[in-house]
């Protein structure tokens, strides 16, 4: 295991777990009203002040861990306002601005790019359907932009992004609908290593993982259906749902500090920790 993480001493300055900058958004709003992706119940409750006090322990949990939390203003009538990793994709400074599938989430990426450009971002303007850092995740120590399709973002915005940041894109098929979003079944725990569930992406997207990533964390179905995928690591410590319990057994295995939160509410609309989190790169 320890041949495997990436050595203190030997990473540059930017590598982790330096502190870094998170943008989330205050479930003001939260509900669900509608169903886009199998988790969503619009017969089931839920408990908005239970969502915002599980929200509340999740940016403490970052903060806690040394790393700046950012807000973005909530919007009335944007119940899924509070996944702020769909609003735009950002490396080196540059906000990709999110262009969402479904109508219902539309403005939400109006509010996004208002907000990124106001805090002094660069913006670039989406061409094609993508739903942001929801299925595109970015990993410094191999310089690599990963990226799904299949659900939501146009394998076309893969190309976009490329063009974007000018650096290469992995375009991986993702094929269960309960993992519609890359980061449902896919994270970086550090700058070269990642964790994923093989089942959610297509054989090709497989194989090209195994290629890529042979000394990946692998999860199984138990560990993908808790959201334990859904989760935000420093390098050194993974905020992962509570609920992926086995997953986290998994991560302090192989060498990782794990944090539990409880998203029960917010797993309703089909997400966890880090649907919730934007990490913004400078
Ligand atoms: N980054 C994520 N996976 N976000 C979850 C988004 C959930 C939202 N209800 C949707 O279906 O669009």
């Amino acid at each position: 295991m320890e041949k495997h993480r990436s050595s203190p001493a030997a990473a540059p300055a930017t590598r982790s777990p330096g502190r870094r900058t998170y943008l989330m958004c205050r479930p003001a709003y939260y509900a669900v009203e509608y169903a886009i992706n199998p988790w969503m119940d619009t017969t089931a409750p839920v408990d908005a002040t239970l969502a915002c006090a599980q929200w509340e322990a999740l940016a403490d949990a970052y903060t806690a861990l040394g790393h700046e939390v950012i807000t973005i203003e909530p919007e009335p009538g944007l119940p899924d306002m509070v996944y702020s990793a769909n609003g735009a994709f950002v490396v080196d400074g540059i906000a990709y601005g999110a262009s969402f599938r479904y109508p219902e989430r539309r403005p939400e990426a109006d509010a996004h790019e208002k907000w990124y450009r106001t805090s002094g971002w660069t913006f670039a303007e989406p061409e094609f359907i993508n739903e942001g850092e929801g299925d595109f995740t970015y990993l410094p120590g191999r310089e690599l932009i990963l990226a799904g399709w299949g659900f939501r973002t146009d394998a076309r915005a893969h190309a976009e992004a490329a063009d974007v940041f000018g650096r290469p894109v992995v375009s991986l098929r993702l094929i269960d609908p309960r993992y519609y979003h890359l980061d449902t079944a896919l994270a970086p725990l550090d700058d070269e290593r990642i964790a994923y569930y093989p089942e959610a992406f297509a054989p090709g997207s497989r194989l090209l993982l195994e290629r890529l990533f042979p000394d990946a964390v692998i999860a199984d179905a138990e560990d993908a259906a808790g959201f334990g995928l859904n989760f935000v690591s420093d390098g050194r410590n993974v905020v992962l749902n509570a609920e992926a319990t086995g997953f986290a057994e998994k991560l302090r295995d192989a060498g990782y500090e794990t944090v539990p939160v409880d998203l029960s509410e917010l797993k309703k609309g089909g997400g966890s920790v880090k649907c919730c989190t934007a990490e913004l790169r400078r």
